[in-house]
């Protein structure tokens, strides 16, 4: 299930999507003492991770870690991690703990068995998902074309991280399976422009995910998958 929030602006969905991911952080913090929060790369979320840095919360409470990353290093325009720390780990959100997904040189099977112990142990399931797409209906590093799209899809995976060698898209990636983030209490879907709107509506309009991956959130029974959209 999914449902869509039109903004009139890229600035008020900023706005107003840092003020409910607060929102959430504070009830889990409430709630359970601690809260943790995967968000996405790419060029969408960088407004966003401004907005939240300047706000207030417990930041010390948080644990911050992304859905998806590429295996490049930190000093690499495309690291996502990077773009985390420039731009959301500043101001009040410094505070925030964070989870990294690039550890060490090589993703080999050993690094990736203990970054799953690891985030089984301490992230997960989220409180907050924030997922981003891509204009071939990737989400995460879920990619449609990429050999591992069966195990990343597979609602039984019991891997909470899987290694992904996209075909049509740069770099080695890290990415979560759909079966643990689907085990995420919210589920935010951040996307901004025309292009992504028609993108977003053929998923809606279709059934198959292993097309476009980002169905499998729109589409799942249990999730109800908040869009927040701007032209
Ligand atoms: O490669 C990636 O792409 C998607 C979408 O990125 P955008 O540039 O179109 O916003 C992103 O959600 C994902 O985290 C990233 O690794």
């Amino acid at each position: 299930m999914y449902q869509f929030k039109e903004h009139s602006s890229r600035n008020e969905l900023d706005n107003r999507l840092a003020i409910e991911i607060v929102a959430l952080l504070e009830q889990a913090i409430k709630d359970k003492g601690s809260a943790s929060i995967a968000v996405s790369g790419g060029s969408t979320p960088k407004g966003l991770f401004k907005q939240l840095s300047s706000m207030d919360l417990a930041w010390n409470k948080v644990t911050i870690t992304l859905a998806d990353e590429r295996w490049v290093n930190l000093d690499s325009d495309a690291s996502n991690t990077r773009l985390v720390h420039e731009n959301l780990l500043q101001d009040k959100a410094a505070a925030a703990k964070f989870f990294h997904l690039k550890q060490g040189d090589q993703l080999t099977a050993e690094t990736l068995a203990d970054l799953n112990l690891a985030a089984k142990n301490t992230i997960l399931p989220l409180d907050i998902l924030i997922l981003g797409m891509g204009e071939d209906g990737h989400t995460a590093s879920l990619f449609p074309c990429s050999e591992q799209i069966k195990d990343g899809l597979d609602p039984e995976n019991e891997s909470a991280l899987l290694s992904v060698e996209p075909t049509t898209a740069p770099h080695q990636r890290i990415s979560f399976t759909f079966a643990s983030l689907a085990l995420s209490k919210n589920v935010i879907l951040h996307l901004c422009g025309e292009s992504k709107q028609q993108v977003v509506n053929k998923a809606i309009n279709g059934k198959d995910s292993f097309e476009m991956p980002i169905r499998a959130f729109l589409h799942h029974p249990s999730l109800n998958t908040q869009i927040y959209w701007a032209p």
